[in-house]
């Protein structure tokens, strides 16, 4: 293992045991918060078909998002690990009678018979998890290389172009800067539960 794999591997070990430790007060009230910085981003107002994630291993959770959404008439959807394209994710309408399943890595996902799907650059907005993020639109996530790969087709987009990508996390995840790679797709900007990070110009 060379030198900068190795100190991601340590990074993401570090902060999924930081976000695994929030005491559930802690959880509840960062999934709140983090809703009130989404509903003053007009990138968010706008879009009426969402990506977002059910949450796992002490992630921020979007379920309160979710459920705003709905309430407003956007269309909920989530990933699924594509079931023949190595490390790929399919996008899935995320209704309340939508039946789960456990994924490979544990996660909830909506179960593949079910329709309808969406190519990720129809969608107006992904909000992704993530591991660390830092100012720039840097983006450590859990290794598989899922979003990178499905969203490979925004490299050399304007950030502002196409399906919008916002990661959502804890502020505690933030880090002073991450060494992008040439396959890393930069975020728009990363949202916690005390304020909006955009990704500087
Ligand atoms: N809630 C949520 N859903 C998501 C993601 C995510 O980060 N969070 N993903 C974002 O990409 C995709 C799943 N990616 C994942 C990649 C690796 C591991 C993981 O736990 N890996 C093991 C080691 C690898 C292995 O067992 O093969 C580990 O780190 O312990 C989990 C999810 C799609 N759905
Ligand atoms: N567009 C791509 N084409 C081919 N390989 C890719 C691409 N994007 C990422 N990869 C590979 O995926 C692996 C994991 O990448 P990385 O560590 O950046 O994942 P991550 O962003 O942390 O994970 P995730 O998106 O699943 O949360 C790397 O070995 C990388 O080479």
């Amino acid at each position: 293992m060379n030198k900068a794999t190795e100190f991601k591997q340590s990074l993401r070990r570090q902060m999924r045991t930081a976000r695994r430790n929030l005491t559930p007060v802690q959880q509840r009230n960062n999934a709140h918060g983090i809703l009130a910085t989404l509903r003053r981003l007009t990138q968010f107002r706008r879009s009426r078909t969402i990506a977002l994630y059910l949450a796992s291993d002490g992630e921020i959770s979007a379920e309160q998002i979710i459920h705003y959404c709905r309430k407003r008439g956007k269309r909920c959807f989530l990933p699924v690990l594509h079931p023949v394209r190595h490390n790929r994710l399919w996008f899935i309408k995320y209704n309340k009678d939508t039946v789960l399943t456990n994924n490979i890595y544990g996660i909830k996902e909506p179960s593949l018979i079910q329709a309808p799907r969406r190519p990720a650059w129809a969608l107006d907005l992904v909000l992704l998890p993530l591991v660390a993020f830092d100012d720039e639109g840097g983006r450590l996530g859990m290794g598989g290389g899922y979003y990178d790969r499905t969203f490979a087709f925004k490299q050399g987009w304007r950030k502002d172009r196409g399906t919008r990508l916002i990661g959502l996390a804890h502020d505690l995840q933030k880090v002073d800067q991450l060494k992008t790679e040439s396959w890393d797709i930069p975020l728009e900007g990363v949202a916690t539960e005390q304020r909006f990070y955009p990704a500087a110009r």
